[in-house]
């Protein structure tokens, strides 16, 4: 099976901090993955060192079996960064930023075509957006923004997505709508590597979860049961999100 993902002693520094130690990861196509770990472990990094955006000190790290530093079909992957304010200072539409999700796909000097059209349209409505499709992007609440960069991503129609904490902030609607296109996608054969708190709707797409701790790999395998019965729709939540699920999580791993 192909590899689009192949790290071997994985290795990163940031600020003289070993980050990453020592990650041996192998991401194959059709593979839903979900990274999972408790703040701070080194999820965004492994992420982020995987699509080459951030250097390794150490050890090595494929893409489609090339350095990233060569590779050059970007239009294969679908990144959603953490925490991207999109618009900025720039009054963007919504639908512009979702336009921008084909650039990779575009010729210089092309203009929009009917199929990058058509790739707007069901990404805005997969996402829920087409409503907002001509609001300026700052109009929007966090959660809506987060929903535009994933719309943006879809919008691209990669091999890969590559999403970090994509259900951040989002509603339980969008977080389930998320879930259903992701769910298509995966039949499809995409490959989806998403950073995760904890799985909530997500949980029925994922085949395997990689639990981080302290920037090691801790587990690879089923996703935890803890996280999954209690991210499960439909659990009676009698305790509050987060740090309990994340103490189970720990302790599962220990
Ligand atoms: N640019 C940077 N310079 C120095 N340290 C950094 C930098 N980026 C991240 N770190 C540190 O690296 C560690 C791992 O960060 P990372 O964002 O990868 O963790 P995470 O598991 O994704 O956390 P979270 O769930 O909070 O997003 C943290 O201790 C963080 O403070």
């Amino acid at each position: 099976m192909t590899s689009v993902f192949q790290m071997t002693g994985g290795r990163v520094t940031l600020d003289r901090r070993p980050v990453l130690r020592g990650i041996d990861l192998t991401v194959s196509e059709g593979e839903a993955v979900a990274i999972l770990g408790a703040n701070g472990s080194g999820k965004s990094t492994l992420v982020r060192a995987l699509l080459g955006l951030v250097p390794l000190s150490g050890g090595t790290t494929l893409l489609y079996g090339v350095p990233p530093s060569r590779f050059r079909d970007w239009k294969r992957i679908g990144y959603v960064p953490q925490r991207l304010s999109v618009g900025g200072g720039v009054p963007a539409t919504v639908r512009e930023v979702v336009l921008s999700g084909r650039i990779a796909r575009q010729r210089r000097w092309r203009r929009t075509t009917a199929e990058d059209k058509a790739a707007v349209a069901d990404a805005l409505e997969a996402m829920g957006l087409t409503a907002r499709a001509n609001d300026p992007v700052h109009a929007l609440s966090g959660g809506q923004q987060q929903r535009v960069l994933i719309a943006r991503a879809l919008a691209g129609q990669p091999d890969v997505f590559v999403m970090d904490e994509p259900t951040a902030g989002v509603d339980a609607a969008s977080q389930q709508a998320l879930a259903d296109v992701l769910a298509t996608l995966v039949a499809k054969g995409r490959t989806v590597v998403l950073v995760m708190h904890e799985l909530g709707p997500l949980e029925p797409l994922i085949s395997r979860a990689v639990v981080l701790r302290d920037g090691v790999i801790v587990h690879d395998g089923k996703p935890p049961q803890a996280v999954g019965v209690h991210a499960r729709p439909g659990h009676d939540h009698v305790h509050p999100h987060g740090p309990a699920e994340r103490d189970e999580l720990l302790r599962w791993t220990s």
